[in-house]
C-alpha cells in the first residue's frame, strides 16, 4: 500500500533465513538445529544478577545515563587487556569501538567501507548476515572456496590477480579464520600469515570477524590474523555474545584510529552509543574474571554437544553426504546428495518437527542448493540424537522420491 513511499535502497534488503526461522520455531514442538543460540546453562545468571545489583549502586549516575558513542572509556581499557588475550598487541583504547552486538560493526563498516562494484572477496560458505549487510552496497562479491582449512589461499590468490588484470582492485576479505559461521573451519597459523601477506601484496583490508575466537574446544584457538598485523590493515570484530550473553547486545572492534573515526561519525546518527547498563555490566564481567572464569565451561558443553551431534549425522545421514567436524564454535556444515535442494525440504523437515538453516543463503551466489548449517549449541543434548534422526528421516525421504 505504502511501497511507493519507499527509499530505493530498501529493495536491496534480504531477511535472514535465520532470524525468520527463530520466529517460525519459537514456542513449537520443533528440535532446532537452526539459530547459532548459546546454551542458556552458560549464561552466568547469578554473577550477572550480582554485578546488575552493584553496578546500579556505584554507577547509577553512569550507567543510566548517556555515555561518549565509542564506548565507555573505562570498558574500552578492559576491552584492551580482553584484545590482548587473544593476541592481539600494539594498541590502547583509541583503536576499540563498542557497538550493538558485532552485527552493528558489520553493518556500519560495510556501509563506511564500500562502494557499488567494489570488489569484495568472500568464503563460500560465510555468515549469512553479514552477506545480507553487505549487499545494500551492492558489491562484487568474489567467492573463494572454503575447504576443511579454511578459504583457499590458492583460488584466492588467483582471483585476485584476475581482478587486478581487469583494471578493478579488491577493497577488502571478509572472513571468519576460527571456527567459522556455518562452516565450522579454523585456519592454520600459516595461512592466517599467508593471508595477510598476499593482502599486503595485492593491497587489500582484511576485516576479520573473530565472534568464535574464544570457543575453540580442542586444541588452542589460533592467533586472530589481527596478531600479525604491524600496519592496520586488519579490521578485527568480536562480540560478547557467545562469551557472555547475547541479549546484552555488546560487540567490539578493534581497528585503526582512520576507521574508529568514521565509525564515530556514523554512530552518532545511528543510535548515539551502545547501551551504557550493558557496557558496566560487561566492564564488571571482565574485571572479576567471570568471563574467563566461565570460559572452561563453555568448552566443554559444547565439545560434548558437537561429539553428540557428529555421532548421531554418522549414525544416521544417508551415504553420499559429507560434513565438517569443527575444533570450536556452535556449527557442522553438510553437504548432501546433489538431488536434494535443502530449501525446498525445509517444510517437509518442520512437518518432521527439526529445523535447519538451508545452506544457500550462506553463498553470495545462492549456491550451495544441497547443503545445510546445523546448530548444536541450543538444543538439549537428548534433543540433538533426535533432531538429526528426524532430519535423516527427512532427507531419505527426498531422497526416495
Ligand atoms: C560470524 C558472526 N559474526 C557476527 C555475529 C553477530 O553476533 P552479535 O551481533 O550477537 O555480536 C554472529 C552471530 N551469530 C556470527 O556468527
Ligand atoms: O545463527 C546465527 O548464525 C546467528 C544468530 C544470531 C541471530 O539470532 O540472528
Amino acid at each position: 500500500m505504502f511501497e511507493r513511499f519507499l527509499s530505493s535502497e530498501t529493495k536491496y534488503l534480504r531477511t535472514s533465513e535465520i532470524r525468520d526461522l527463530l520466529k517460525l520455531t519459537e514456542g513449537k514442538n520443533v528440535i532446532s538445529l537452526a539459530g547459532g543460540l548459546p546454551d542458556p546453562q552458560t549464561f552466568p545468571v547469578e554473577e550477572i544478577k550480582k554485578i546488575t545489583e552493584d553496578v546500579l549502586t556505584n554507577y547509577s549516575d553512569k550507567a543510566l545515563q548517556y555515555t561518549a558513542t565509542p564506548g565507555i572509556s573505562e570498558f574500552r581499557k578492559e576491552l584492551v587487556n580482553l584484545s590482548k588475550s587473544r593476541g592481539i598487541s600494539g594498541i590502547d583504547e583509541k583503536n576499540i569501538f563498542v557497538t550493538v552486538g558485532s552485527q552493528e560493526a558489520l553493518y556500519m563498516l560495510f556501509n563506511i567501507l564500500l562502494d557499488t562494484g567494489d570488489n569484495v572477496l568472500v568464503e563460500a560458505p560465510t555468515y549469512l548476515a553479514a552477506l545480507n549487510a553487505m549487499r545494500s552496497r551492492r558489491p562484487n562479491f568474489i567467492s573463494v572456496t572454503v575447504t576443511e582449512k579454511g578459504p583457499d589461499l590458492n583460488e584466492l590468490e588467483r582471483k585476485v590477480k584476475e581482478s587486478n588484470a581487469n583494471g578493478k582492485k579488491v577493497k577488502l576479505m571478509y572472513v571468519i579464520p576460527t571456527a567459522q559461521n556455518p562452516a565450522g573451519t579454523t585456519m592454520s597459523t600459516e595461512d592466517r600469515k599467508r593471508l595477510l601477506e598476499i593482502a599486503v601484496k595485492y593491497d587489500f583490508l582484511i576485516f576479520e570477524d573473530d565472534a568464535y575466537g574464544f570457543l575453540v574446544f580442542e586444541g588452542e584457538s589460533p592467533p586472530p590474523i589481527k596478531a600479525f598485523d604491524k600496519e592496520g590493515r586488519v579490521i578485527y570484530t568480536s562480540t560478547f555474545s557467545k562469551i557472555l550473553a547475547p541479549g546484552l547486545r555488546l560487540g567490539w572492534v578493534v581497528a585503526h584510529e582512520d576507521f574508529i573515526k568514521e565509525m564515530e561519525l556514523y554512530k552518532q546518527n545511528v543510535d548515539l552509543h551502545t547501551p551504557s547498563l550493558s557496557q558496566y555490566i560487561a566492564m564488571e564481567a571482565i574485571r572479576r574474571g567471570v568471563i574467563q572464569n566461565n570460559l572452561p565451561k563453555i568448552r566443554r558443553i559444547y565439545k560434548e554437544k558437537r561429539d553428540i551431534m557428529l555421532e548421531a549425522i554418522e549414525t544416521y545421514f544417508p551415504k553420499g553426504s559429507r560434513w565438517t567436524r569443527p575444533v570450536g564454535g556452535m556449527f557442522i556444515f553438510a553437504w548432501l546428495p546433489e538431488k536434494i535442494d535443502t530449501s525446498k525440504m525445509l517444510e517437509k523437515a518442520l512437518q518432521r518437527g527439526v529445523a535447519y538453516v538451508p545452506g544457500a543463503s550462506f553463498y553470495a551466489d545462492y549456491s550451495g542448493r544441497n547443503t545445510m548449517r546445523l546448530n548444536f549449541s541450543f538444543p538439549k543434548k537428548e534433543e540433538l540424537t533426535e533432531g538429526i534422526r528426524r532430519l535423516a528421516e527427512t532427507i531419505k525421504q527426498e531422497l526416495s522420491t
